[in-house]
């Protein structure tokens, strides 16, 4: 990728300014659906001349990952008129500056959802709603992300096929994954890597004693290190990082900056799109109807229009096109063109960050004085030094918890993460506010602790059982959509199990060597709500659980890939909306199931796959 070469300071002490309101960047209101239903430059549209129409061959929607790579490999095609429509801005070079990209979520390139309130869930967070950030800019949530680098088990792309989805096992994908990466990572399993595609991997040059420990004790503990990436991925590592000489790969700086000068491809940003056109009779899709500076414009697409708007925007535009739930889009007064289970089903990877470790020796991140400290800016020239850790995450095992009903012994149902800090880290500044952690339970459990001497191990629900839904709130393609978590809600408590045997697991991983030479152990500190519990008990934990757990931000499933005979299909393998022609979906929303991986690779796998596929059709 094309990483920026020299960082002004003037820059890079505005972050330190964050909360200085004349700063563009940043919105205090970040969480106010209002603000975000009316910020700068949207509003009210004016049609100045409704007869202004643009043609293309292919529309893309939205620059995610998935979006930004199908931009790239169809203006291959010189013959080709691409446009990309994004609706957030061109991201500064400050977004790749691995250690502060937490700070991006109090941004406009951030939409800033909230997850509707649900019972007995987020009892720890303001207002009971969980932070669901995702991507608003050039790049989408690549942008935003940690840049956890995976791409998931090869158990989970066979069972996409063997459910009826062709093309789609590990081998066939496999190449997809070799075509953008470039793997820098030093311990890596030889033929299962590429060097030369467009997005790098590599460590992460900068480690703290607690992930060295974790690493440790994992090991000592009988799981094997392992390339996580390669040929097996049970067992632990430290991070790949999507990152070059320590600073973030997005799709903007992979795929989409290095080619716009390209005659072919239009990319327009502060352009959202409001609606897919599509011709009731002929049920072909022919163009998008889209808002720039404050106008009504449209763009007609000669051969197909390809949503990429992500997990949480392709369905809300769908179905504001008339492509849903019949029922639901007639209680809003959407006429229907094709009645389809849009937004029905929501997967998502639930963390818990209620794992704190203590140590007796400085064992984290120093990032609070790091952000501070000229001698940083110079390592990070350099690719190196505390700014070049993701966000505090470190490193990753992949383990498998005595729940597990899986057939396969080493498919993991749990991922640990052991992040190089606590909430406190930063002075309990953004960390903490990313999600949205009540004082109550600040000021007493994390606040009390220095910022040098606790870190966190989080499990992540791998393959929850309980899964979720959208829907739209009304026919204003401003309004947000509503989204339902419905977290730990299976009947037989599965996910909840898991969880529990998962600390229960850490519990353990705290008696081996590595940890125990720094004294770690685990925070007792009753937590504020689940006091009344005897503490360590797994009603104890369940109560901490529904209030410490938080998205990690990878939903799927809203535009569920699938064959024909699954009635929660939204489209075809090829990703056509079933009923629709000119009309695919290609990006993270299209996953029919939870995968043992973070999405951002995947979203870029999905971009290759699907160009590979409109190639095939058109080319
Ligand atoms: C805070 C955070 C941390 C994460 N950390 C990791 C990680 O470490 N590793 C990992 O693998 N994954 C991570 N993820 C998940 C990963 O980044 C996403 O799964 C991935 O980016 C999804 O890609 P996508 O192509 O599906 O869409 P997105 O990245 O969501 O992009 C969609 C784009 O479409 C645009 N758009 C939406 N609606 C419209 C419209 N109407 N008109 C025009 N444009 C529109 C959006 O603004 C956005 O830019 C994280 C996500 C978040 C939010």
């Amino acid at each position: 990728c094309n990483v920026s070469g020299f960082m002004p300071y003037r820059l890079y002490t505005n972050i330190s300014l964050y909360y200085d309101p004349s700063l563009p960047l940043i919105h205090p209101a970040y969480t106010s659906e209002n603000w975000y239903n009316n910020p700068s430059g949207y509003g009210e549209a004016h049609t100045k001349n409704p007869n202004s129409e643009e043609e293309y061959d292919f529309i893309i929607v939205g620059s995610g990952p998935a979006g930004s790579v199908i931009a790239n490999r169809l203006s291959e095609n010189p013959n080709w008129k691409i446009l990309l429509l994004e609706v957030g801005k061109e991201p500064t070079t400050l977004t790749e500056i691995p250690a502060i990209a937490y700070y991006f979520q109090f941004t406009d390139y951030n939409w800033g959802y909230l997850m509707e309130e649900q019972e007995n869930m987020a009892l720890g967070f303001i207002d009971r709603r969980m932070h669901w950030p995702r991507g608003r800019v050039l790049g989408g949530s690549s942008v935003i992300n940690w840049m956890i680098h995976t791409r998931g088990n090869q158990i989970d792309y066979n069972r996409w096929a063997k459910n009826g989805n062709k093309g789609w096992s590990y081998k066939e994908l496999f190449r997809y994954f070799l075509k953008s990466e470039s793997f820098d990572v030093k311990l890596k399993d030889s033929g299962y890597h590429h060097h030369g595609g467009k997005l790098n991997v590599e460590d992460v040059a900068y480690r703290s004693k607690s992930a060295d420990a974790f690493v440790g004790a994992m090991q000592e503990m009988g799981y094997p290190y392992v390339d996580y990436n390669g040929k097996k991925q049970y067992g632990v590592s430290y991070v790949h990082a999507t990152t070059k000489r320590g600073r973030r790969c997005s799709a903007f700086n992979s795929f989409l900056e290095p080619i716009r000068s390209r005659a072919n491809l239009k990319i327009y940003t502060s352009a959202k799109v409001t609606k897919i056109l599509i011709d009731a009779n002929t049920k072909h899709a022919w163009g998008v109807k889209f808002v720039k500076d404050r106008q009504n414009r449209i763009a007609k697409a000669k051969k197909e229009v390809i949503i990429s708007a992500g997990a949480l925007s392709s369905p809300q535009l769908l179905m504001l096109s008339g492509i849903g739930p019949k029922k639901h889009l007639e209680e809003l007064g959407i006429p229907v063109i094709q009645n389809l289970p849009v937004g029905r089903k929501l997967y998502d990877h639930l963390g818990f960050f209620g794992l704190t470790i203590t140590a007796n020796d400085s064992v984290t991140i120093p990032l609070e004085t790091a952000l501070y400290d000229l001698r940083t800016i110079i390592e990070y020239k350099q690719g190196k030094g505390v700014l070049a850790t993701l966000s505090g995450a470190e490193a990753l095992a992949f383990v498998r918890t005595p729940v597990s009903k899986e057939a396969h012994p080493f498919y993991p149902d749990i991922e640990l993460i052991s992040f190089g800090g606590n909430p406190r880290l930063d002075n309990g500044e953004v960390y903490r506010k990313t999600a949205r952690i009540t004082d109550e339970i600040y000021n007493k459990i994390w606040r009390p602790l220095g910022t040098s001497k606790a870190f966190i191990i989080a499990p992540i629900l791998l393959h929850p059982k309980s899964c979720g839904y959208m829907k739209l709130k009304s026919k204003n393609p401003y309004d947000w959509p509503r989204f339902y978590g419905n977290y730990l809600t299976d009947p037989e408590k599965l996910d909840l199990k898991t969880f529990i045997a998962s600390i229960r697991f850490v519990q353990n991983l705290l008696g081996m060597p590595s940890l125990r030479r720094y004294n770690a152990k685990l925070l007792d500190t009753p937590l504020p709500g689940c006091q009344h519990y005897i503490y360590d008990s797994d009603n104890y934990w369940e109560c901490s659980l529904r209030h410490l757990s938080t998205s990690v931000h990878h939903q799927t499933t809203t535009c569920k890939m699938g064959p024909k005979s699954d009635p929660e299909a939204v489209v075809s393998d090829k990703l056509k909306v079933y009923g629709i022609s000119g009309l695919r979906v290609a990006d993270t929303s299209i996953i029919p199931e939870p995968i043992t991986a973070h999405t951002n690779v995947p979203s870029f796998m999905i971009g290759e796959k699907v160009a590979d596929l409109i190639k095939e059709d058109w080319w």
